[in-house]
Order: C-alpha cells, then sequence, then structure tokens
C-alpha cells in the first residue's frame, strides 16, 4: 500500500518527481488523473506501489479547475492508504497572481485539517536556488532568467513571498538559510514555532544537503509542498530502484515532439536540426487545414524513419523567440492551444503510424500528448538527465491500446544534445 501521495501540476513533473523517488529506492508510479485508482488493473499497480504521483495539468488552467483536480486526487491518495502528501509544482515557481499554486496548497491544507506548510521550489541538481526567498536559476535571478519570456506563466519577480502572497489566504513566512544550516532539530524547531504555526514557509535551500536537512526537519509534516528536490531526503523502503524495462526495441521507430519555448529547449532545437530530420509546424497551414497539416507531418515521420532508423525526427513548435505568437483570432484557438492540439495530433497519428518511442519537450505539451495518447499509468524506467527519464506508458488511441516509451521533457531541463542522445538510455 502506498504511504507517500504526490500531486503534480504537471506531467513533465510528475516524472521528475518520480524520478526522485525511484532513485530514492520508493516503488513508484504516476497515474494520469485519478482513473486508474478505480479500475482493477490500475488499482493494483497503485496498491502495488509504495508512492504514487498524480499528474495533473492544473498548472495553468482555471484556478477553480485546479482547486477540483487537486483536491481529487488528494481524495483518491488518501483513500488509497497515503498518509503524506507532497504537492509538486515547478522548480521555477510558475504560477501567476491568481495562482495556482497558492489557491491548490490553501485547499490540501484545509482538506487536511491542517494550517501550515513549507514551500520548496529548490532543485540545485537543475540549477535552482532559494536563499533569502529569492529564487535563481543557474545563479541568475528568476526574474532576470528566460523564464521572463515564458508563453504562459512569465515570471518577473523572483521574491517567493512576493509571488505567493497574492494566491494565498496564509501569511507567507520565510526560514532563511542561518537556520537550515544549523540541522534538522534546529530547523524543526524553528518551523514549529508560534509565529509558523498558520502558514506557508519559503524555506531557503541552495545545496543537496540543505534539502536533505529539510526533508528531514518536515518528515511530521502531513503535507509538504515543492519541487523534485525535496524528495531527495525522502529514503524510501528499497535499497535499489525499481525501474521498468522499455517498451521498445532499439531500432523502433522515435520521434521528438518539441511544444517548449524554454532557453534549454530551443538550444536543444538548435542543436538537433543539425542532426536529425526536422520541421518546424506551420501555425497558418494548421489554422487552414488542421487534419491535413498533421498528415503531412505523419507522413514526413514514416519517411524519416524509413530513411534513416536511427534519426528520430523532429517536430517543434520555437526556434527562436520571434515564432511565438500570442494572438488569439476571433474565429479558432489561441496559437499555444493550436500548438498544443497538433503535437498532441501528431503524437496519436505517430503511435498509429508505428512509433514506440516519443520524446516530448515541455510541460504542457506533454500534459497534451499523454492525454491525447489516452496514458492512464506510467511506469519509470532508464533516467535520461536530471528531472528526465523513460517511462513506460499504456494507453488507448484511435481504439487501440499501445505501449511505448516516453520521455517528457520539462521545458528547461536537459543538456544540449538530449533530444539525439535520449535513446541510448533506452537500450
Ligand atoms: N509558436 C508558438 N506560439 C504560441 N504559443 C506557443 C508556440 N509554440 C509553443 N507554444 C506554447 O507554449 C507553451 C509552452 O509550454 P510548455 O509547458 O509545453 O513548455 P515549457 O513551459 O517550456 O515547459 P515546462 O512547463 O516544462 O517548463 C505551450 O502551451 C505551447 O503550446
Ligand atoms: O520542477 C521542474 O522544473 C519541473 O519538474 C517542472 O515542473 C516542469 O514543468
Amino acid at each position: 500500500m502506498p504511504t507517500l501521495g504526490a500531486i503534480a501540476d504537471d506531467f513533465t513533473g510528475a516524472t521528475d518527481l518520480a524520478t526522485m523517488l525511484v532513485a530514492r529506492g520508493h516503488r513508484t508510479v504516476v497515474t494520469v488523473g485519478t482513473d486508474a485508482f478505480s479500475d482493477s488493473a490500475g488499482s493494483r499497480t497503485v496498491r502495488d506501489a509504495d508512492a504514487v504521483v498524480v499528474a495533473l495539468k492544473s498548472r495553468t488552467a482555471p484556478v477553480d479547475d485546479a482547486v477540483g483536480t487537486s483536491l481529487t486526487a488528494l481524495r483518491a491518495l488518501r483513500e488509497a492508504g497515503c498518509a503524506r502528501y507532497y504537492f509538486k509544482y515547478c522548480s521555477t515557481f510558475d504560477s501567476t497572481p491568481r495562482g495556482n499554486i497558492g489557491p491548490v496548497a490553501d485547499a490540501l491544507l484545509a482538506e487536511l485539517g491542517e494550517r501550515r506548510t513549507v514551500v520548496v521550489p529548490s532543485f540545485p541538481a537543475t540549477g535552482r536556488t532559494v536563499d533569502q526567498g529569492l529564487l535563481r536559476v543557474h545563479g541568475e535571478l528568476l526574474e532576470e532568467s528566460p523564464m521572463r519570456h515564458h508563453p504562459l506563466t512569465p515570471m518577473r519577480d523572483s521574491h517567493l513571498g512576493r509571488l505567493l502572497t497574492p494566491q494565498t489566504g496564509h501569511p507567507v513566512r520565510l526560514v532563511g538559510l542561518d537556520t537550515v544550516r544549523k540541522g534538522a532539530d534546529a530547523l524543526r524547531s524553528a518551523l514549529d514555532g508560534p509565529g509558523l504555526a498558520d502558514a506557508l514557509v519559503v524555506v531557503d535551500a541552495v545545496s543537496d544537503e540543505d534539502l536533505v536537512t529539510v526533508c528531514a526537519a518536515t518528515a511530521h509534516l502531513t503535507l509538504v509542498t515543492g519541487a523534485a528536490g525535496l524528495a531527495l531526503g525522502l529514503t524510501g523502503p528499497h535499497t535499489e530502484a525499481a525501474r521498468a524495462t522499455p517498451a521498445s526495441a532499439p531500432g523502433d521507430p522515435g520521434v521528438v515532439l518539441s511544444g517548449s519555448a524554454s532557453s534549454a529547449t530551443r538550444a536543444q532545437v538548435a542543436h538537433a536540426r543539425t542532426r536529425l530530420p526536422h520541421r518546424k509546424l506551420d501555425l497558418a497551414a494548421l489554422r487552414a487545414d488542421f487534419a491535413g497539416t498533421v498528415a503531412a507531418l505523419v507522413g514526413f515521420a514514416r519517411r524519416a524513419w524509413d530513411d534513416d532508423p536511427a534519426k528520430p525526427p523532429l517536430i517543434y513548435a520555437v526556434g527562436d523567440l520571434a515564432d511565438l505568437d500570442d494572438s488569439t483570432p476571433h474565429d479558432g484557438p489561441a496559437a499555444s492551444a493550436l500548438v498544443e492540439r497538433a503535437l498532441a495530433a501528431c503524437a496519436t497519428g505517430l503511435v498509429a503510424a508505428g512509433a514506440r518511442r516519443l520524446l516530448v519537450a515541455g510541460g504542457e505539451t506533454s500534459g497534451a500528448v499523454v492525454t491525447a495518447l489516452g496514458v492512464r499509468t506510467l511506469a519509470i524506467g532508464a533516467p535520461i538527465a536530471p528531472g528526465v527519464t523513460w517511462a513506460r506508458a499504456d494507453g488507448r488511441a484511435h481504439d487501440r491500446e499501445h505501449t511505448v516509451d516516453l520521455a517528457l521533457k520539462s521545458g528547461n531541463f536537459g543538456d544540449t544534445a538530449i533530444f539525439t542522445e535520449a535513446w541510448s538510455a533506452l537500450v
């Protein structure tokens, strides 16, 4: 029976956290939403896990939807036997002044009858640190990092207190690095002190050791919140990571689908464009003839597989920032929604055409793809990079069951060569 239940506000975030939990000795399953809890195969998978991560697409959903789906996830996890909970959001604190980090944290606390939790987005392995409540990305303040250009959640402040205060009904407090460095007992006493009994408490952490301390000092809290780094100290019952074996074999058709506009992904796209067959989404063509444009992209990928199975084709949305389109025509979806729909339709078309391995870049994009592929559970497989892993995905699309290898890459994660090199982890 699982003891740890996590709720992730996007799909790449869910596999990011699951990767960490698997590596720390938890048998972990990622469920897409909560459907798997109520079917017999899914509930068996959940029952056999030590930790369950429910992947939601709630990061940029309307606040009420985000709160509703998060509470549904919490109740399903509680019924499955979980006793502790982890709300996983982005290590770059992706949110808007309305939410959804604050409203979801508030709702989870209320449902659990608690009044306090910690806020720990730090994840040093991927360059995210928090000091004096300021979030940095590879040493740069969040507001000066490429996150200021994010198409859905531009981050133009770095101060977690200022970011969170308009989102929550609780006071937001800070516990600084000086207290963290005094060790787990001192930190725990500080957290249990009278001023913090009713609060969202931002806790500084700039190193893995800091996170292990924070983890130990918060072991008594029913709910913790943060990025995947906070799971570093959550040692599970097993000494070895239990990883799923790949669904595909070397040489099986693969594809890269990228809807991310992040600077890391743009560098990865630029690198892959010199090595892999590639096509950029043409938004005007998609608006004019959606089905025909998607079919042409699937045809392009099939030809690429025939030409050289060792070179998975790349279909991408953004090569440079000038490709970003913030328009919403009166007679059609916003460009961002069109891109998500297009890449999701490519994914189902490609799987129907024989794709067995898909690397998807971008959290929202991954949510759209995983949903379209009808994936219910993801079994974590071989790691690719910090926060990025292969996972074996069982799904149903176009009335057919399928099992594929999926890697969901957060926009900002991975080395420049990840689109060409991730495949070697699958053998
Ligand atoms: N040319 C474009 N014009 C407008 N929006 C776009 C364009 N290309 C991509 N998008 C949208 O930008 C958003 C990118 O978000 P996504 O979460 O997929 O990537 P990311 O933010 O880089 O990743 P992460 O959330 O993992 O950090 C998606 O909604 C995508 O549809
Ligand atoms: O924490 C992160 O940065 C990622 O897991 C993420 O949430 C990507 O969308």
